[in-house]
Order: C-alpha cells, then structure tokens, then sequence
C-alpha cells in the first residue's frame, strides 16, 4: 500500500532532511515513527499525506505513483487517510462535534445516520460535554482529542498521527491508543509518530527510526 524507495527531501536549498529513505507498509499493519525532535518525522508523515512532493525518489500510495497523482485526484486520495496533525488544525467556526462529523459530511452521508456515532466517538474520548463548544474554547487535550476522532471517524485506509497523546495524561494517552488498535484491527494501516516510550511498549508494534534523515527499523 505504501512504497518508499529512495526518497530524498529538502525543503528550498536548506540541507537534505530525509535521505534515501526506503520503506515498504503493507495493507493493515501497525507502525510507530520515532527519531529525535528534528529528526524528519513530520516531514515523512507530510508526504504520506500527499502535502508535499519528495526532492527526489519514488513514492506509490493506494497503488498510485503520488509524483503523476493529478490536482482533481488529490482530495481523492486525502479523503482516504485519517490525519492528527500536531497542531490539530480544527476548523474554528465549526463546532467540536460538526469537525469530528466533518469527513462523514464531506462523503455525503446524513446527519440522522450519523449523530449517534459521532456522539459515542465524543464519549469515548471524554468530549460528550463539549460536543457543542468550538475549538477556539478548548484546552489543548480537549482539541487533540477532538482531532483524534475526527482521524478516526470514517475508518480511513490509512491513519496517519503526529505525536497524537503529546497533550494528555498517560491514562488518556493508553486510552486513545486502543481507538488506533481498534481502527486497525478493522483493517487500517496505522502510522504513529511518538516520543513516547510507554506507548511504544504497550502496542508492541513494529518501529521505523528516524535519525539525521536516514531511516532504519526495528523490530
Ligand atoms: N517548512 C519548513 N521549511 C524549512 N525547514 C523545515 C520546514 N519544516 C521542517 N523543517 C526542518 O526539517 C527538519 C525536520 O523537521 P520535522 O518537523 O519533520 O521533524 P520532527 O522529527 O517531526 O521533529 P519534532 O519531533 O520536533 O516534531 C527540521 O530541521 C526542521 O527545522
């Protein structure tokens, strides 16, 4: 499903921040991305998420070579990949409840089909009470668990999370992990990138290691 093969990336004529990175995920398997801060992790997870094109090498997502993937195709693909962006980038005029329904809106389904999953979503992460507030009143965790479900919502192909507990309480962190094994038990492929060793530990998952842009796996 995803194909990395010596993948270059810089961004303008700064030094090259990932460097011949080759990789392979299959269809429904788990990932965590680690490396020190600066290490390229954002970066890596940008170009899965089709947000930036590679310097050089070659990278195939859903079958499709992104390098010749066209402007129309693209919120095709995107539509096909939860993301939690570190900086959550929730939508500030919609509530708390219309972003996490936002990618069900987006696909065409119906508010009535849709209420009762979105609000058993927002129990999960602790956000039923908030469900009608806007993202501008929310705490940090409150927002990050907001960006987390709507990721989850529509059971995307592929998830893709950028440090997604950095905000919450390890209690919390464990919890929001399971939606991500549960999302994957259901057939998603899964790539997390953390600092955390104890969620690490608790997935017991597969690492890719980021260091000074080169990238190795462990086990
Ligand atoms: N838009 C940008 N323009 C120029 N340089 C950038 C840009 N975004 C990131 N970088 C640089 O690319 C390198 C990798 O950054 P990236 O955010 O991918 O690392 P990271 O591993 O996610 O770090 P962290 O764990 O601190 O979030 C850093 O040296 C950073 O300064």
């Amino acid at each position: 499903m995803i194909r990395f093969e010596n993948v270059g990336l810089r961004y303008g004529s700064g030094p090259e921040i990932l460097r011949d990175v080759s990789f392979e995920l299959e269809n429904g398997t788990f990932h965590f991305l680690t490396g020190p801060s600066g290490a390229g992790k954002t970066s890596l997870l940008r170009l899965l998420f089709l947000a930036m094109s590679p310097t050089r090498g070659l990278i195939t997502l859903f079958g499709h070579d992104v390098s010749v993937v066209s402007r129309r195709q693209l919120p095709e693909l995107r539509r096909r990949i939860g993301v939690v962006f570190q900086d959550f980038r929730l939508l500030d005029h919609l509530s708390t409840f219309d972003n996490v329904a936002l990618p069900l809106r987006v696909r065409g389904e119906r508010p009535d089909r849709y209420r009762d999953n979105v609000m058993e979503l927002l129990d999960w992460v602790g956000l039923a009470e908030r469900a009608s507030a806007f993202p501008p009143v929310l705490s940090g965790g409150e927002k990050q668990r907001a960006a987390i479900a709507r990721a989850v919502i529509g059971q995307p192909e592929l998830l893709l999370a950028d440090e997604p507990t950095g905000n919450v309480d390890p209690a919390l962190a464990r919890r929001l992990l399971r939606l991500f094994v549960e999302l994957n038990r259901l057939g998603t492929t899964v790539v997390v990138a953390t600092h955390d060793p104890a969620l690490m530990t608790d997935v017991g998952a597969p690492t890719l290691k980021l260091h000074n842009g080169e990238l190795s796996e462990a086990g």
